[in-house]
């Protein structure tokens, strides 16, 4: 049994972490909550981004979360990674499959309700909708499918999801009462002055909104 919990999914970028070291960054914010955290460096030589992903594998294995790295398939194995997240135009899930294992984490994003149909027939563990907000982290996205969009897609949809895309304070609660298991974010946590108080907030927004609490 796949261990892992989708509800705050942390996604790096060092060109947002106001000069500081991934590291840092991601172990305050795994203290303030974080769940999973997605090793996304797109500016990186390969040599780099190997470096970095081992560094954080050390950094979060006394935390037990696990590191899923964007893309890379070769880094994925070279680190021995929990995870790999691919999207539409990645290498197809089915080959990263075959040659990630079955005990491994996979995830895959969907831009739309067919990507969520077609995905049902993948061996995937987890989608990523994409984005639902519009955000300035990444300007090739597809287009923003709002709240709509994640009740629609987590209503046909057999695997369990998280929203990316424009997520923080203000919006979490949405997106977790719209259907999704979790939300994933950059630069909420990345460019927050306080990473672990920002996923402090953002972890206990979750829970209440898991509980339907009122907040
Ligand atoms: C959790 C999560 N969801 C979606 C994405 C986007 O993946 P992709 O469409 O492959 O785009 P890039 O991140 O590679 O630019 C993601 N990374 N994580
Ligand atoms: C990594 C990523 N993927 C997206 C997609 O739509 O596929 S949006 C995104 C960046 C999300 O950054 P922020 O939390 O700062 O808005
Ligand atoms: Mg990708």
């Amino acid at each position: 049994m796949k261990d892992f919990d989708l509800s705050l999914y942390l996604v790096t970028d060092r060109s947002l972490s106001l000069n500081r070291p991934l590291e840092y960054v991601v172990e305050e914010a795994v203290k303030g909550g974080v769940t999973m955290v997605q090793l996304r460096e797109k500016d990186c030589s390969s040599k780099e981004f190997y470096e970095l992903a081992v560094r954080l594998k050390i950094c979060l294995k006394p935390y037990k979360i696990p590191l899923i790295i964007n893309d890379r398939l070769d880094i994925a194995l070279a680190c021995d990674a929990e995870g790999l997240h691919i999207g539409q135009e990645d290498i197809p899930c089915a080959i990263a499959r075959k040659l990630f294992g079955k005990h491994k984490i996979i995830g895959l994003s969907v831009e739309n309700v067919q990507d969520a149909i077609d995905a049902n027939k993948l061996d995937v563990d987890y989608i990523g909708i994409s984005p639902v907000f519009n955000t300035s982290t990444k300007t090739d996205t597809a287009q923003a499918l709002g709240l709509d969009g994640i009740r629609k897609i987590t209503q046909i949809s057999m695997f369990p999801s998280v929203g990316i895309g424009g997520i923080n304070t203000g919006n979490a609660r949405e997106i977790i009462q719209a259907g999704a298991d979790g939300i994933s974010v950059v630069s909420a946590i990345m460019s927050a002055k306080e990473p672990l108080q920002a996923a402090s907030q953002l972890s206990e927004i979750i829970t209440l909104s898991k509980k339907n609490i009122d907040i």
